[in-house]
Parts: structure tokens; C-alpha cells; sequence
């Protein structure tokens, strides 16, 4: 089965209503690779108004992070249910800045993925490996173990609902990307993951996203590796080129 090629742009916690608002306008105004599924995730005080100002069918909009508790006394959160009630149908978890700044376990991670599927979203599920697990040979078991806390939580059927981003630290917001042959054969190890420890199905047609300095420049030679499903971008996301990172197969 043919994988969907998805891109996803993270602003992180950057933007103001009028740059928002004027990404969205380009986006709407772009001519888009109508084969490509495109999410966009603002900050959380934007999501309503990207959602408002979208007028294009394959551009969703998607939150940065999700807690798992339905509601209650845990200031500053948000939960699975007001983002269902705002129209947002994605979130972006366990992103390395989430894992290493906030202090997000894998278990955390896994526990807030399964809220937001219970909860009807679906999910950008981040992981990846700083510089000195790569240095140390240590990359595929980092990535391995973050999947299995996550796989522990999930049924079969629930991964169809989640996209696996791979996004090694190293290469986030540095410039320094990935090679093509360093994300492929990442790429193919969570494959191989899935495949001996979920189905072959879910192996077969869950999306592979690459993250980490991704622009208009380096992105169609790493679209053109097999198992890679696409990118989560961040810095570009924000910048005129992000079109062409979503046209990267055309
Ligand atoms: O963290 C990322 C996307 O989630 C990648 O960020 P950059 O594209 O800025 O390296």
C-alpha cells in the first residue's frame, strides 16, 4: 500500500497573530502537491485562528502537546477534549523539547499518546537520539526503547492513527542535517520495529516523517529514500520555502 506522504510544520513557540496569519494566507495561496497531507501545528493560543483562517482541504492544524488527564486542577494544561471541541484534529508528542526541556519520560509520552487516540486525535509521535547516544553506537536502541514504551500502550488498529516522526537532537534548529543514508537507515529500523514487534501492516503503512534542519534545499534528495514518509519541519515551516518542502516530490 502506498504511503501518503505527510509534512508537518511545527512553529513551536514562535509566531504572532499577523505572521500567523500570514503563513496561512501563503499556504492558501500556494499551489499544493494535492497528494500530500499537510499539518500545520501554531501554538496553542493560535490553533483557532489558523483553523479559521484555512481554506485549504489537505492543511490541517495541530497542537504542539496534549495532557493526558480529561480535566481537573493542573494549570496550564490542555486536554484531548477542548482541542476536540476547537476542531483541532492532530497533536504533535513526545518532541525532543518536550522530552529534554520538560522532562517527558517515554512513559509520559506513551500515556499522553494513548489519551489523545482514546480521544479521538490522532498523533505526530516524535523520537530520536542526541549526539552522544549516536557518538556512543547507542541510536537504534535509544529509538527502539522509546517504541517499546509506546508500543506497550497501542493496539494494532490504533497506529493508524499515528505518524512516527524521527528526529535526532543533534540535527534539530542546527543546520547540521541528517544524511540521507544516516535517516534512511533509521527509518528502516523502526520499520523492522513494527514489523517484529506490532504487524506487518502497521510496518507497511505507517508514515516515517524526517525532522531536523529539513529545508528547500536538502528535501528532495531525502523524499526520495523509501522509507521516508515525509518531514516535520520547524524553522522552515515558517518561511516562504515550506512549499517547497511540501512539493519535495513533484
Ligand atoms: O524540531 C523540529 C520539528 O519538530 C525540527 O526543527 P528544525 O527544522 O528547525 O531543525
Amino acid at each position: 500500500m502506498a504511503r501518503k506522504f505527510f509534512v508537518g510544520g511545527n512553529f513551536k513557540m514562535n509566531g504572532t497573530k499577523e505572521s500567523i496569519k500570514s503563513i496561512v494566507k501563503g499556504l492558501n495561496e500556494a499551489q499544493l502537491d494535492s497528494n500530500v497531507e499537510v499539518v500545520i501545528a501554531p501554538p496553542s493560543l493560535y490553533l483557532q485562528l489558523a483553523q479559521d483562517q484555512l481554506s485549504k482541504a489537505n492543511v490541517e492544524v495541530s497542537a504542539q502537546n496534549v495532557y493526558d488527564k480529561p480535566n481537573g486542577a493542573y494549570t496550564g494544561e490542555i486536554s484531548v477534549a477542548q482541542l476536540k471541541d476547537s476542531g483541532i484534529k492532530w497533536t504533535i508528542l513526545g518532541h525532543s523539547e518536550r522530552r529534554t526541556i520538560l522532562g517527558e519520560s517515554d512513559e509520559v509520552v506513551a500515556s499522553k499518546t494513548k489519551a489523545a487516540l482514546d480521544g479521538g486525535l490522532s498523533v505526530v509521535w516524535c523520537c530520536g537520539e542526541s549526539l552522544e547516544e549516536r557518538e556512543g553506537g547507542n541510536t537504534i536502541a535509544v529509538i527502539e526503547k522509546q517504541l517499546a514504551a509506546l508500543a506497550a500502550k497501542i493496539s494494532g488498529d490504533e497506529w493508524k492513527k499515528i505518524v512516527v516522526a524521527y528526529e535526532p537532537i543533534w540535527a534539530i534548529g542546527t543546520g547540521k542535517v541528517a544524511t540521507v543514508q544516516q535517516a534512511q537507515e533509521v527509518h528502516a529500523a523502526i520499520r523492522k520495529f513494527l514489523r517484529a514487534n506490532v504487524s506487518e501492516a502497521v510496518a507497511d503503512e505507517t508514515r516515517i516523517l524526517y525532522g531536523g534542519s529539513v529545508n528547500g534545499k536538502n528535501c528532495k534528495d531525502l523524499a526520495k529514500e523509501a522509507d521516508i514518509d515525509g518531514f516535520l519541519v520547524g524553522g522552515a515551516s515558517l518561511k516562504p520555502e515550506f512549499v517547497e518542502i511540501i512539493n519535495s516530490n513533484l
